[in-house]
């Protein structure tokens, strides 16, 4: 697009914005008196947007009017820029990275810093933080002429898959849940950037300090950068306990036999380290180029980080319109189109897959009919292919009932059999009993929302923790009455490899 073009299209965004019927709990300024600014040198920001000054200044001053912080946000659009270099830069502003890339739209979230964080650690988990969420987006002041997806006051992280689960490691930096408003938030959708800065204000700040730490750590991330980070050099991987996991599979096919429950999704972890601390950026860049239909995320706690290639959403809300996923049974990709094909047929027709599938199907169809109406589920699943793997997937499409958000039915799914098992609650009991790792995060939601309660949540599957040359990998699989053992531990091997390719190697 030609700069005058860009111009004329920013102008028309504004005045567009303006007619924008937007939520009352926002105060947005008026845009006519904006004036454009420009980083020096670094990316051009295009955008017409009121000096930075001004906007602290405007905060600072309710700040002290109304005796506590201020939160402001302010989104510019900028020149198209490497969310992996932004990530890489990150590390030199603090510790809370987060990263998220959707699986099946050009839509990618990088975030540096923490104008605010949320958590909550109760059974009541997903509705305290909501009501965390309410209170903190109505005190929120937005400047934002453009109203995209994934830009102002946004929030992403996570929760773990089993609050109840009391043992620890090694998940000591990643708190029950955690859902972080990056300071600085470079949104990439449909070929341009935008850049959110959002900052807690209190009434005792100074404005030009905290103009000058704005300006200069904004410089920092959107520095362009030839410096690609290395892929991590792997010493050794190690399997924890194979032969007793898959001694855990029989009891669990045992245990189902005998009427205890229907299905429970059993994980195993591999022990990973390294030559020198790993680069998360270069291992995040890989994961986009490699895994397709993936969600990719990333998010930065205490020093450790929880990373994965998830190709299994729990619930996306836009406007009001849900989707949700039922993603289980497994085959591996062939050598070639026919082997690809046959395995696909084998799988779609093989009653242990379906059984494990159908499961899923049915506990999410319950979910969504009570809080949705117009449900949408196809009566047969379809095959799903990720780069080394297929699954049966089952797409959900409903409406949400007016005064559910999206949280309320993370609360409803979370977990799905497709993590968890059936009964759910049975399920849960079961694994935190008979499991041998500790989940912490693996398999619980994990996403982002915005002002509007829009957002989604995948489930962190195919994941990883990693802590300096240290990692861990999780990958389970859904046991039925008729799982073999040696079959499962083949299935988790199968899924343990995307990350273990981009952490040293097949
Ligand atoms: C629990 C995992 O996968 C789930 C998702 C899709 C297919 C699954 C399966 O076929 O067993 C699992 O339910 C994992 O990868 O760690
Ligand atoms: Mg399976």
């Amino acid at each position: 697009m030609s700069q005058a073009k860009k111009e004329n299209k920013i102008e028309k965004d504004i005045r567009d914005s303006r007619k924008t019927k937007l939520d009352d709990s926002f105060i947005i300024k008026d845009f006519l008196e904006y004036v454009p600014y420009e980083l020096g040198g670094m990316n051009m920001l295009h955008t017409k947007v009121p000096q930075i000054e001004e906007i602290i200044e405007d905060a600072l001053a309710n700040a002290v009017r109304e005796g506590q912080p201020q939160l402001v946000s302010v989104v510019d659009r900028i020149d198209l820029t490497d969310p992996f270099i932004f990530f890489q830069n990150a590390a030199q502003v603090d510790q809370h990275r987060v990263f998220w890339r959707s699986a099946e739209e050009d839509f990618v979230m990088a975030g540096s810093g923490c104008a605010s964080q949320m958590f909550t650690a109760s059974q009541n988990r997903f509705h305290e933080l909501q009501k965390a969420w309410n209170d903190l987006r109505a005190k929120a002041i937005v400047y934002d002429p453009f109203e995209q997806k994934g830009t102002g006051v946004v929030a992403l992280g996570g929760f773990s898959f089993d609050s109840a689960e009391e043992e620890k490691t090694p998940w000591e930096s990643f708190p029950d849940s955690q859902m972080t408003i990056p300071a600085f938030l470079l949104t990439n959708r449909n070929g341009e950037s935008y850049f959110t800065t959002t900052v807690l204000i209190y009434p005792e700040d100074h404005e030009q300090q905290i103009v000058h730490q704005i300006l200069e750590q904004r410089a920092l991330l959107l520095k362009e950068s030839r410096d690609v980070p290395d892929l991590p050099e792997r010493l050794h991987a190690t399997e924890l306990n194979p032969e007793d996991w898959k001694a855990s599979v029989k009891r669990a096919t045992d245990d189902i036999k005998q009427g205890i429950l229907d299905k429970v999704v059993l994980a195993r972890e591999l022990r990973v380290t390294f030559k020198d601390p790993v680069q998360i950026a270069a291992v995040l860049r890989e994961l986009v180029n490699t895994q397709e239909n993936s969600y990719i995320f990333a998010v930065e706690s205490g020093g450790d980080y929880f990373i994965g290639a998830t190709p299994e959403r729990l619930v996306k809300v836009e406007d009001q319109q849900l989707v949700s996923t039922c993603l289980a049974g497994t085959t591996p990709r062939g050598k070639d189109a026919e082997e690809d094909h046959a395995l696909g047929q084998q799988l779609y027709h093989d009653p242990k897959n379906r059984q494990e599938h159908e499961f899923v199907v049915r506990m999410i169809r319950e979910a969504v009919e009570a809080c949705c109406y117009n449900v949408e589920i196809p009566k047969a699943p379809v095959l799903y292919p990720l780069s080394n793997l297929q699954h049966l997937y089952t797409p959900v499409r409903a409406t949400l009932e007016n005064g559910y958000t999206l949280l309320d039915v993370v609360e409803r799914l979370h977990p799905t059999p497709a993590l968890g098992g059936m009964p759910q609650k049975a399920s849960v009991t079961y694994i935190r009993e008979n499991e041998y790792l500790n989940r912490g995060w693996y398999a619980g939601p994990i996403g982002w929302f915005d002002r509007s309660n829009n957002g989604e949540f995948a489930v962190a599957i195919r994941s990883a923790l990693i802590q300096g040359k240290e990692a861990s990998l999780f990958a389970g699989c859904g046991v039925v009455e008729d799982s073999d053992p040696e079959a499962e531990y083949e299935e988790t091997a199968v899924k343990l490899k995307p990350m273990l390719s981009v952490l040293g190697g097949l």
